[in-house]
């Protein structure tokens, strides 16, 4: 499990730290994990580490002086560097160390923005130490010009030449938040310190950050309660459950699925196809004949009948996919969200959710949809807004209707009504393709279906029981974003093929696990 903390809480690690006087040995702690994973990166691109040049973006504060004190280290390795001085003021010792080192400075002020713009882009690597979590608001002024023209000269990610490498944050960006006020330098790699911060996990300050590196500065947290957390592969390894010798497809779970519809038939096809992938004992489908159909072209062996909620014994249901204008399906979200087992309400049945339920309902709307939930409960927030601050957004949804929510995305949040709030990072933009949703829905019922009679779960991965199905949903988000990334090395995702990589990832972790123990 990653987990991140709030600038706050970094700040408050730190201070005993600092009252000891041991805030310079912190700083080059994290000097030297920014210049060893810029060293990696240079080695991991094919480029050498003797004459290769870099120019370090030195900000006011403390920030800027870690850039300046991993630039020192890169010029005893014979990396030719410029400092290029974004303010008036500097970190004067770590300064005199880059320029003692042999570097050469340059103020922001005094130079023409784009003539310093070129020179970054020929570098193999631009360090961005302008700001740091002491930052408020946006990038301003010179720094903001000098972004868009390095933009403008260099191109943007994946296509320029020069690594941009984020020292601690991409400057600017909200450190709790991830709010992204004016422009930002989208870096390849953000080497961050002490602990993730929610900022760099969701929303625009994920997509800023590239590839997230976390550096132990030995700063001890086992007195905070993280912000947010990330489930990693161990951890939704450990809620996978496999079949046991004296296993009945009864005892591994079943899982109900009523989706789909006459106008939106595919939708339910893609989500049992997706569930049956993940592992289930049985998956019992009710819905119109006409999907049935359709799911048993593909997937025989789910039982389908047209009957009710009561009728049909399962351990978890997924309603709402493609359930769109159909009566009788909606009468079976209500019933399910009413049987207090876990359920995943998606899509159509969003808008059968009452008042209040409990954790065992995970809502999985996207941010439209969330907008609806929302305006429906007298909560009023643009859609723009919900995407720029998805973790506020998904909390608010949890706290006011008791569900556990997971809203997709970028990166996908869940929140607990309690509180606790997880966020994944798993996926691909190829993943943006319609029917992806359907398949998440699939793999958290079968996950939800597996797990509703484990008393164990929560305990296996160190959650609070309460937030047990927000795990559940994190780690259905896992699963889909790796068997989404796997998709892709074939070319853009077809989400009607995703079931074989999501066998495969589930495959993956069980023999992950399997090796650990
Ligand atoms: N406190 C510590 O002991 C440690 C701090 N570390 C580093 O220190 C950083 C935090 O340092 P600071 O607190 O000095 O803060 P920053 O380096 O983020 O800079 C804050 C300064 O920038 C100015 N500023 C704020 N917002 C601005 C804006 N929008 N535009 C222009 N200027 C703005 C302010 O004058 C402020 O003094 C961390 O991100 C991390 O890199 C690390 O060295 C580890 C140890
Ligand atoms: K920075």
């Amino acid at each position: 499990m990653l987990n991140a903390f709030s600038g706050g809480d970094i700040r408050s690690a730190e201070a005993p730290l600092i009252d000891a006087g041991q805030g310079n040995t912190l700083m080059q702690k994290a000097a030297h994990g920014l210049f060893g994973v810029v060293l990696g990166l240079l080695r991991a691109d094919g480029r050498g580490i003797y004459g290769a040049t870099a120019v370090v973006l030195a900000g006011s504060g403390n920030n800027g002086a870690d850039a300046l004190y991993a630039g020192e280290r890169l010029l005893r390795r014979g990396v030719g560097a410029t400092a290029i001085l974004t303010s008036d003021r500097v970190h004067t010792v770590s300064l005199e160390a880059f320029v003692g080192a042999g570097g050469t400075t340059v103020r922001l002020g005094d130079a023409d923005p784009s003539e310093l713009a070129t020179h970054a882009a020929a570098a193999d690597v631009l360090i961005d130490g302008i700001l740091g979590t002491g930052a408020s608001g946006g990038l301003r002024g010179a720094a903001a010009g000098f972004v868009g023209a390095f933009d403008a000269a260099a191109g943007p990610r994946g296509t320029r030449s020069t690594i941009v490498v984020a020292c601690d944050l991409p400057s600017g960006i909200g450190t709790d938040s991830g709010l992204v006020e004016g422009p930002v330098l989208h870096a390849d790699a953000t080497v961050t310190f002490g602990a993730a911060k929610l900022g760099l996990l969701i929303g625009e300050g994920a997509v800023a950050a590239g590839e997230l590196n976390v550096v132990d500065i030995g700063l001890d947290f086992s007195s905070l309660v993280p912000v947010a957390r990330t489930l990693l592969a161990p951890d939704a390894a450990a809620l996978l459950r496999p079949p046991r010798a004296r296993d009945h497809k009864y005892s591994r779970g079943v899982l109900g699925v009523a989706a789909g519809s006459a106008r939106y038939p595919g939708a339910a096809a893609l989500a049992v196809g997706a569930a049956l992938a993940t592992g289930v004992g049985m998956v019992r489908y009710l819905g119109p004949d006409a999907v049935a159909a359709l799911i048993h072209q593909r997937n025989p062996e789910a039982v389908a009948s047209a009957g009710s909620i009561a009728d049909a014994r399962s351990q978890a249901w997924l309603v709402g996919p493609g359930a769109v204008d159909d009566d009788d399906q909606r009468q079976r979200a209500v019933d399910a969200i009413a049987s207090g087992l876990p359920t995943i309400v998606d899509a159509g049945a969003l808008g059968a959710v009452p008042e209040r339920v409990g954790p065992q309902v995970i809502l999985t709307p996207h941010a439209g949809e969330l907008r609806q939930l929302l305006a429906e409960r007298g909560l009023d927030a643009e859609r723009s807004e919900i995407e720029a601050e998805p973790a506020h957004f998904a909390l608010r949804a949890a706290e006011t209707t008791g569900a556990t929510v997971l809203l997709k995305g970028f990166t996908t949040v869940v929140a607990a009504p309690s509180g606790a709030l997880f966020v994944q990072a798993d996926a691909t933009p190829w993943l943006a393709t319609a029917g992806s949703g359907d398949t998440l829905s699939g793999i958290v019922g079968a996950l939800a279906a597996t797990l509703a009679e484990d008393g164990g779960a929560a305990g296996r991965i160190g959650v609070a029981q309460e937030d047990l199905w927000a795990a559940v949903a994190a780690a259905g988000a896992l699963i889909h974003g790796s068997a989404g990334r796997r998709a892709a090395l074939r070319g853009p995702v077809i989400v009607s093929d995703l079931p074989a990589d999501i066998g495969a990832v589930v495959a993956d972790l069980l023999e992950e696990r399997r090796l650990a123990m």
